[in-house]
């Protein structure tokens, strides 16, 4: 595997969070990205607080950084896949104008993740009639993208229609893989199912993008005994970066690297950073990657 199959980024949410706008405001874009080239990764998603594309290419041409993609949160089910296309290609637009490579899409109608409801025993589940038409839709999203050069990676995620393994598995059995790619992100499937391997090894060849997301497996339990939120786990401290938490990350890096994987690793994990200092983190995050994976290659 040479170096540049593999990019390394670390996305804005230890700094600021999108489902939480309110905590990290301190921390601007600037800041932000400095940090990242301080860290030593390559690039990073977009965040809901970046700027138009002119400026934030202006931003990034100075510290030599790339954007990897952004999170778009569908509503397929709820408003159809007309009104949802719409929106779809502004995204895109965006995305193909400072040079990104994906667009991150999560189904959120019925979602909970930015509800006061416990995470761990009220997500939500489609019937048939819902997943055709979220299939198909992803489908018609998946072309969207490719007219900007993009590729459409779907984001499983704790609180959604498409959570577990088996929603991940007939997601991927509904859906064209030449259209639809998966985001493979280790700390939702490691919440959800109590294991991050085994959708690993069934969908590496549709994983098209992943975060690496590490998890506290004490924090884990104690937000499950209390029934916590989606947000109020990851401020209790759920999920930190890799290195730091209960999932081995040598494992699931070599199975990347044994079936070719290329494209962007982002480093994801959310916590507060008037706790976690988030340069500290991702100092840590690039020290266990450099340590522990790179070292092998
Ligand atoms: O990729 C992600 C984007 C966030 O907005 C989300 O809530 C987080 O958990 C995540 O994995
Ligand atoms: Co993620």
């Amino acid at each position: 595997m040479s170096n540049q199959d593999i990019l390394w980024g670390i996305a804005p949410i230890g700094w600021r969070n999108d489902d939480m706008p309110e905590i990290g405001k301190e921390n601007t874009v600037q800041q932000l990205l400095s940090d990242i080239v301080v860290a030593g990764f390559q690039g990073t998603e977009v965040g809901g607080f970046f700027p138009e594309a002119k400026a934030l290419n202006k931003e990034l041409k100075l510290r030599n950084l790339k954007i990897a993609g952004q999170w778009f949160s569908s509503f397929i089910i709820r408003d159809g896949i007309e009104a949802v296309s719409d929106e779809f290609h502004k995204h895109c637009q965006y995305l193909k104008d400072v040079h990104a490579d994906v667009a991150v899409v999560s189904e959120q109608t019925y979602s909970i993740q930015g509800l006061d409801k416990n995470i761990f025993t009220e997500k939500p589940s489609f019937n048939n009639a819902e997943w055709g038409k979220l299939c198909e839709g992803l489908n018609d999203l998946g072309r969207i993208a490719e007219q900007y050069g993009l590729k459409l990676v779907y984001h499983h995620h704790m609180g959604t229609g498409i959570q577990t393994a088996q929603e991940v598995d007939r997601l991927m059995e509904n859906t064209d893989a030449n259209h639809v790619h998966l985001l493979y992100d280790t700390g939702h499937i490691y919440v959800s199912d109590g294991d991050c391997m085994s959708m690993l090894k069934k969908h590496i060849g549709r994983i098209k993008h992943v975060h690496f997301k590490d998890v506290r497996k004490r924090i884990l339990e104690e937000c499950k005994t209390n029934g916590k939120s989606f947000l109020q786990s990851f401020l209790s401290g759920m999920f930190t970066v890799p290195g730091d938490g209960s999932i081995d990350f040598t494992e699931v890096f070599q199975v990347l690297v044994d079936h070719d994987y290329k494209g962007w690793i982002v480093v994801e994990a959310e916590q507060n950073p008037q706790i976690a200092n988030p340069l500290e983190y991702a100092l840590i995050a690039k020290t266990y990657i450099d340590e522990n994976l790179l070292v092998h290659t």
